[in-house]
C-alpha cells in the first residue's frame, strides 16, 4: 500500500475539471466494496474498543459492520465514479432559451474535516443551449457529489463543472445553503448559523441574469 505523501498520486473525476477534484489515492478503486467494508469493519471495531466499549454486547456487536457498510454503500457512494448517475440529455427542439431552475434539492453530505453531517439545500439554474437535461438528473448529480467527504465550496463547484460539461454551456449557477454539524454540535456549537456558497459561469456572471435566478429561488422558497 502507498503511504508517503510523495508516493500518493491523485486521480480525477472524469466529468469535472481537475482543479475541483476530490483528492483520491491512485489505488482508490483497486479493492472491491466488499473488501473495503471488511477492512473498515475491523478498523472501526478497534476504535470502539479503544473507546472502552464492550463489543460482545448484542446492541454493539453489529455496529462496526453497520458503519462500514454505511460508509461504502451509502454516505460515501459518490467517491466511486462508477456510481455517477446517468445524465439523460435531450435535444432542445423547442428552442427554450430562458432560465430553468431546479430548487430546494436536498443535500445530505459529510464534512471532510470531522466526518459529521452537512445538511441543507441546493438550487441549480441553467440556460439551455442545444441540450436540456432530465430534471431529476440534476437532483441525482447533486446527491452523487454530496455523498463524499466534502467541503461546501468544492461540492458547489463539482456540481457546476459537471453540469457545464454535460450541457455544453457555461451558463450554469449553483447555490448551496447548508448547516454543518461540526459547527452546530461540537466546537463552537452555534445552532443558528448556516453557510451559503454560490458559483456560476457564462451569462450568470452578468448581474441581471444572476439576480433573476436569485429572485426566483427567494420567491419560491418552501
Ligand atoms: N471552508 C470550509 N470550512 C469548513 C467546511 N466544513 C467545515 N469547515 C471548517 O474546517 C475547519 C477545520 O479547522 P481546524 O482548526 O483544523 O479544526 P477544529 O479545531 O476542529 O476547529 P473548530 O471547529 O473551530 O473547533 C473548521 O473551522 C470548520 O468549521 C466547509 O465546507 N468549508
Ligand atoms: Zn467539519
Amino acid at each position: 500500500m502507498k503511504t508517503t505523501k510523495e508516493e500518493i498520486e491523485f486521480i480525477g473525476d472524469e466529468h469535472i475539471s481537475n482543479t475541483v477534484e476530490t483528492p483520491l489515492r491512485s489505488d482508490a478503486f483497486e479493492k472491491s466494496d466488499g473488501d473495503k467494508i471488511k477492512n473498515i469493519q475491523y478498523h472501526f471495531s478497534e476504535i470502539m474498543k479503544e473507546l472502552g466499549l464492550d463489543l460482545t454486547d448484542d446492541s454493539l456487536s453489529g455496529t462496526p459492520y453497520r458503519v462500514a457498510k454505511m460508509y461504502v454503500k451509502e454516505l460515501f457512494y459518490g467517491l466511486n465514479p462508477k456510481n455517477r448517475p446517468k445524465t439523460s440529455v435531450f435535444e432542445n427542439k423547442y428552442g427554450y432559451k430562458k432560465i430553468v431552475v431546479e430548487q430546494n434539492i436536498n443535500i445530505d453530505s459529510s464534512c471532510e474535516h470531522h466526518f459529521l453531517p452537512i445538511v441543507g439545500t441546493a438550487h441549480v439554474g441553467y440556460i439551455p443551449n442545444e441540450k436540456v437535461i432530465g430534471l431529476s438528473k440534476i437532483n441525482r448529480l447533486v446527491d452523487y457529489y454530496a455523498h463524499r467527504p466534502q467541503v461546501q465550496e468544492r461540492l458547489c463547484l463539482q456540481v457546476l463543472k459537471d453540469l457545464q460539461q454535460t450541457l455544453n454551456t457555461e451558463d450554469v449557477i449553483v447555490v448551496v445553503h447548508a448547516k454543518h454539524l461540526c459547527v452546530s454540535s461540537r466546537g463552537i456549537q452555534d445552532k443558528t448559523s448556516f453557510t451559503t456558497t454560490l458559483e456560476y459561469g457564462g451569462k450568470f456572471t452578468i448581474a441581471t441574469f444572476r439576480n433573476e435566478f436569485l429572485r426566483i429561488i427567494e420567491k419560491n422558497q418552501r
